[in-house]
């Protein structure tokens, strides 16, 4: 990814960049988590964070949001350093982490009255819960919600006064179908409304039907980012096909199974030989790479340049 944007611009502006990282790197004594990472998410996308287990995502959102100190890089979120303007940010930010904490003798209505009253935006309780499908659980204890329920307590704190930027690390982690079916409508109505959505997830699903944009971190560095059609391309489509003569018996026939880094060229040229041939291609099927093939080969090391990491892993 390139940044197009270097200077810094004050919360609220019109930059097209809502996070330009540069070379950030977050350590745990002597483990390097997050190695020199570059990441930019622009104005109004969804941005999906992906990768494998331990790959530093959730330390680089800690980062971008003030929680977490850096120990090198250069990071701006809505223009401003997290580490010296938070209040600002955490007025234009909203943030769904993985576990909020709401006191259990809390009702989702009394957590939400109790958060207008800390938080600098304004929103109405009755109306946030309906829009994140909790009103009809408005007045239970929060030790009674179900997992997917408290999860989408912790939306409504995200959304939380309409905020220029949502932050969601995990968002669908222990939802139903039906309440991720919900919260990816959620979040497809926010990003139409001009919300800038960043997110991490496991789901490789999730960010093909989200995300306008995806990285894949591994061992503390980005592998590959980019629209999805972008990071796709990293890997050869395939094609294949069983190539025979019309009358030719069956045990004859010739199974194709070809990759390709231009689908659709040797798409049509195969379709030319046939027809030029008289061939018949039967069962024939053209399939760019999927997400999981690009995260697989991120993890075997085919697309990722791993650096040697300093220290242990805990
Ligand atoms: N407070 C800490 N002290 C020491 N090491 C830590 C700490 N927090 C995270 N780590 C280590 O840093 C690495 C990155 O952790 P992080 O939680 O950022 O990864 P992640 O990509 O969010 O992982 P997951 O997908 O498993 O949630 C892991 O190896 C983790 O063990």
């Amino acid at each position: 990814m390139t940044s197009t944007a270097t200077a810094s611009a004050p919360a609220g502006t019109t930059s097209d960049l809502v996070v330009d990282v540069r070379g950030l790197s977050v350590t745990y004594g002597a483990f390097t988590a997050v190695d020199a990472v570059d990441l930019d998410v622009r104005r109004g996308e969804v941005f999906a964070l992906l990768g494998t287990n331990g790959a530093g995502k959730t330390s680089t959102l800690e980062a971008l949001q003030g929680f977490r100190r850096r120990s090198a890089g250069s990071v701006a979120v809505l223009g401003e350093d997290p580490m010296v303007s938070t209040r600002r940010l955490r007025a234009a930010s909203g943030t769904m982490v993985q576990e909020a904490g709401f006191v259990p003798e809390a009702t989702p209505l009394s957590a939400l009255q109790l958060w207008a009253s800390l938080s600098s935006r304004v929103d109405d309780a009755d109306a946030v819960l309906e829009r994140v499908g909790l009103a009809h659980r408005r007045t239970v204890l929060v030790k009674d919600l179900s997992g997917g329920e408290k999860r989408r307590l912790d939306l409504a704190l995200a959304v939380w006064g309409a905020p220029e930027l949502i932050v969601l690390d995990e968002p669908t982690t222990g939802l139903d179908p039906e309440s991720r079916a919900t919260l990816w409508a959620l979040v497809r109505e926010l990003r139409d409304g001009g919300t800038t959505v960043l997110m991490t997830t496991h789901h490789l699903e999730e960010a093909e039907a989200l995300a306008d944009r995806v990285a894949i971190m591994h061992r503390g560095r980005i592998a590959v980012a980019g629209t999805l059609a972008e990071v796709l391309r990293e890997r050869p489509a395939r094609i294949t096909a069983v190539r025979r003569h019309p009358g030719q018996p069956a045990a004859a026939a010739e199974h194709l199974d070809l990759r390709t880094r231009h689908l659709q060229r040797d798409l049509l040229a195969l379709l030319l030989e046939a027809d030029r041939a008289g061939a018949v291609l039967d069962q024939l099927r053209a399939t760019p790479a999927s997400l999981e093939e690009v995260f697989h080969a991120v993890v075997r090391g085919d697309l990722a340049t791993t650096p040697a990491r300093e220290g242990a892993s805990r």
